[in-house]
């Protein structure tokens, strides 16, 4: 039974797929400060919210059990989602869910404004008829500016198209083909500031987009702008709008979000040249509605079948991904963990190579495991597939990848090379069809074994008899040998030997191996299962 709290109000009709499940237990349980949230999180493996509720540090400190956080909704910013990613917690969102309404609203913010509907309404509603002083703009061939051309950004850019507004955007990955295929002309953000009527901001809230419309920005703004954010509170900065209003440097600005909420009485709710909205851009029945059934399913997906299609924090993983790279997941993590096995200090660097037909998938999966393994020996089980490369580099150690589509001698190739100042040793691993998951090469020694769970790597002199002591003192010790590969340069030179073994290998039973003549050193590979 896994156990799921809903913190902030979410569509229950949603949900449904969550609360009629015999496997989960869901419990709503809204409007909960930071400490309550602390004193219960624990119980929980999968936590719902929208955008109220902040998900700090120790309320993630204190969720032992908690695998995912799930947003029913879009922006993550009330979730500190590096500190979920280091404690190995998943975090998804509903991308799509509320796309439609808030473009809606949007549209609607921008009519409003233009239109000067809620103050032509408060004014009658007073007892007023005031026709002059309420007379708006027409949106009819002006130019409206879009900050963040993504699902939102673009469904408010058709929209006024069909008001017969051009348009011009600001996005870093808006290509010149889809721009022109959607008749968006793109524009820097000077541009937007320089030619825009009315613009609109629908970008995330991260470091780069806070304040991306400052001071600076409405000193260049044409008198008649008109600037609404239906995005996050902060990417339009809060003083430097009030200021651009009062000094008449703008006409008018209309928002649903604010850096503080909710925003009670403050100069921007009270502003006579900004029309507010209680962030509304996702409140419809049908948004809240889509949000809870999106969360609610993956959620069921991730516990059942390990599928994730909306991971923020992590590689999209899918079951039929997973299949279709297995014997490589399986065969990265061993490579890792035979790897970290042999290099005796901690290593500064991984260098990573990917070579064949592997090097054209998508191996970020793959990465992950390679160094989940190579962490797991000292981490243990807290490492996982979303925190492996945060930990990494909390260890100190760096990653580099290199991907080649020419062929290595196999038709895939995996490569771990770890390094530090003193010295580096190389795994080379492939899948060989028909047979699977190999290691084939062990720094210059070309090698060819399917590594098991206990395993003894042996360098010694290449000479004859060598084999029979080995076999001698590790039956005299119970120990029976299940296969044994030998890899050399050349004939009586330096040779290293692998031995898949039935049982762990003591200390004891090292000690007497090691006194055998002609053996270099014996290194023990204890893998946590066999391929
Ligand atoms: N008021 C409300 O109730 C709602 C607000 N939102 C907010 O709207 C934002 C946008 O939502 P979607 O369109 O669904 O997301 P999206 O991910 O489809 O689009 C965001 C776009 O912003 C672009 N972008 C990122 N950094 C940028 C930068 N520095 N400069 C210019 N563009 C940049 C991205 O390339 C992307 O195309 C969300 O992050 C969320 O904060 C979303 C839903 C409802
Ligand atoms: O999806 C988003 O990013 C939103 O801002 C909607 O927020 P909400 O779920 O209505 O609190």
């Amino acid at each position: 039974m896994f156990k799921v709290i809903v913190v902030d109000p979410i569509s229950e009709e949603g949900l449904k797929s969550l609360t009629d499940h015999e496997q989960f237990e869901v419990d709503i349980n809204t409007g909960l400060s930071e400490s309550e949230l602390i004193n219960i999180i624990d119980s929980y493996d999968a936590l719902i919210v929208r955008s109220q509720t902040q998900i700090t540090p120790p309320i993630l400190d204190a969720a032992k059990n908690l695998r995912v956080v799930a947003r029913a909704g879009v922006g993550v910013d009330n979730i500190d989602i590096n500190y979920a990613t280091k404690q190995g917690i998943l975090v998804i969102n509903a991308p799509d869910g509320n796309t439609i309404s808030a473009t809606e609203h949007s549209m609607a913010m921008i009519l409003s404004m233009a239109r000067n509907i809620p103050e032509a309404h408060r004014s009658l509603q007073d007892g007023n008829w005031d026709r002059k002083k309420y007379r708006g703009t027409e949106l009819y061939k002006k130019t409206l500016g879009v900050i963040g051309a993504g699902r939102i950004g673009l469904g408010v850019a058709k929209r006024a198209q069909s008001f017969g507004m051009n348009i011009l955007a600001f996005d870093p990955y808006l290509s010149s083909d889809d721009a022109k295929r959607l008749e968006i002309t793109r524009a820097t953000v000077d541009e937007i500031a320089e030619q825009a009527d009315f613009i609109t901001v629908h970008t995330p809230l991260t470091p780069k987009t806070k304040g991306l419309v400052n001071e600076d920005f409405f000193n260049k703004a044409k008198p008649n702008l008109q600037i609404i954010n239906v995005a996050r509170g902060g990417i339009i900065d809060e003083d430097a709008l009030i200021k651009a209003l009062d000094e008449g440097k703008i006409e008018k600005a209309a928002l649903d979000v604010f850096t503080e909420e909710p925003a009670n009485n403050t100069p921007l709710t009270q502003h006579e040249k900004i029309i507010v909205t209680p962030h509304l851009g996702a409140s419809t029945i049908e948004a809240q509605e889509k949000v809870a059934v999106s969360v609610a399913n993956e959620i069921i997906d991730i516990f059942e079948n390990n599928n994730v299609l909306h991971a923020v924090n992590a590689p999209q993983m899918s079951g039929e991904v997973e299949e279709e790279l297995r014997p490589f997941v399986e065969l990265s993590r061993t490579t890792g963990e035979v790897g970290i096995q042999l290099f005796e200090k901690g290593p500064r660097e991984l260098k990573i190579k990917y070579h064949g037909e592997i090097a054209l998938d998508d191996t970020s999966l793959i990465t992950r495991q390679l160094v989940m393994g190579v962490l797991q020996q000292d981490l243990g089980d807290h490492v996982n597939l979303i925190n492996a490369l945060v930990l990494l580099n909390e260890q100190g150690v760096t990653y580099q990848i290199e991907k080649n589509s020419k062929k290595y001698g196999f038709s895939n190739y995996i490569e771990l090379e770890l390094v530090n100042k003193e010295h580096s040793i190389k795994i080379g691993s492939t899948v060989l069809n028909g047979y699977g998951p190999r290691i084939v090469r062990i720094n210059d020694y070309p090698v060819d074994f399917k590594p098991e769970k206990h395993m003894l790597l042996i360098h010694h002199n290449d000479q004859p008899g060598i084999v029979g002591k080995m076999g001698q003192i590790l039956g005299e010790h119970g120990i029976n040998i299940a296969s044994m590969h030998l890899g050399r340069h050349s004939i009586g030179g330096e040779a290293l030997m692998v031995l898949s073994i039935d049982d762990e290998a003591s200390e004891e039973t090292i000690a007497d191996l090691f006194a055998i003549e002609g053996f270099q050193s014996i290194n023990k590979v204890e893998l946590n299962q066999s391929l």
